[in-house]
């Protein structure tokens, strides 16, 4: 693999190629992490890689790979889980003492961006479900790549990760990109009146893995 995108080996094969921009410590609610931002090579969104504890050669290293979503984890939204499993991942990663949280830029909305997934929000309040809205507005319903997220593991010499999320498919798109998925870690954040019907159509139509009591 091109670790620091050298444009003559880029060529070589398909694959994307990632420069990493910058690292500091970075000490956070959860305690001290360090932060490496990445970016692919002729691109200009900028990635996030969290990182706890020495993850190099490791196998089964704690990993969370999380798309951004301005309005759950940062703005406080109901409407999604975000934001909550965003917190409550830091917090085993902490509990741990050692994994990493890969904060995807560009996969707003499941791609979708920003302004189109508050328009589905709209949607969403006259009655259409999370997957219907997308369609209705003529979108995809998932466009989220995670090659840069293999990438940066790789970069980070990370051998193989046991993966915090709900979604199967997120394992499979990650090891379609070689990744070693080990294990399957639930981040289940409890259900509110604002995300119930969200979280529903999530495991009804989108594989996720839920159990609702
Ligand atoms: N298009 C659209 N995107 C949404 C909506 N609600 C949240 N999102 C986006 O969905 C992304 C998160 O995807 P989810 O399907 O909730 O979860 P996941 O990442 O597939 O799986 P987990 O690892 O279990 O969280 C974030 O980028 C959010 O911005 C919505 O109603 N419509
Ligand atoms: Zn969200």
């Amino acid at each position: 693999m091109n670790i620091n995108g050298d444009p003559k080996t880029a060529a070589a094969g398909s694959e994307k190629i990632i420069r990493l921009l910058a690292s500091s410590l970075l000490p956070t609610r959860h305690g001290e992490f360090r932060i490496h931002v990445y970016q692919p090579v002729d691109e200009t969104v900028e990635h996030v890689a969290l990182v706890k504890g020495d993850v190099a050669g490791k196998d089964g290293v704690l990993v969370r790979v999380h798309s951004e979503c301005l309005t759950g984890d940062v703005l406080g939204s109901m409407r999604c889980d975000c934001g909550e499993q965003l917190d409550a991942a830091m917090a085993k990663i902490a509990e741990a003492g050692e994994g990493m949280i890969l904060y995807l830029r560009g996969h707003e909305g499941r791609g979708i961006g920003l302004a189109n997934k508050i328009r589905a929000y709209q949607l969403q309040d006259q009655g259409q479900d999370t997957v219907e809205a997308n369609l209705a507005l003529g979108l995809p319903v998932d466009t989220r790549d995670y090659e840069v997220a293999a990438r940066i593991l790789s970069h980070l010499g990370v051998k193989s990760i046991r993966l915090m999320t709900n979604n199967p498919r997120k394992m499979n798109k990650l090891a379609d990109y070689g990744v070693v998925v080990n294990e399957r870690i639930p981040v289940i954040t409890p259900h509110t009146p604002h995300n119930i019907g969200y979280l529903r159509t999530k495991q009804q139509k989108l594989g996720h893995m839920f159990d609702f009591e």
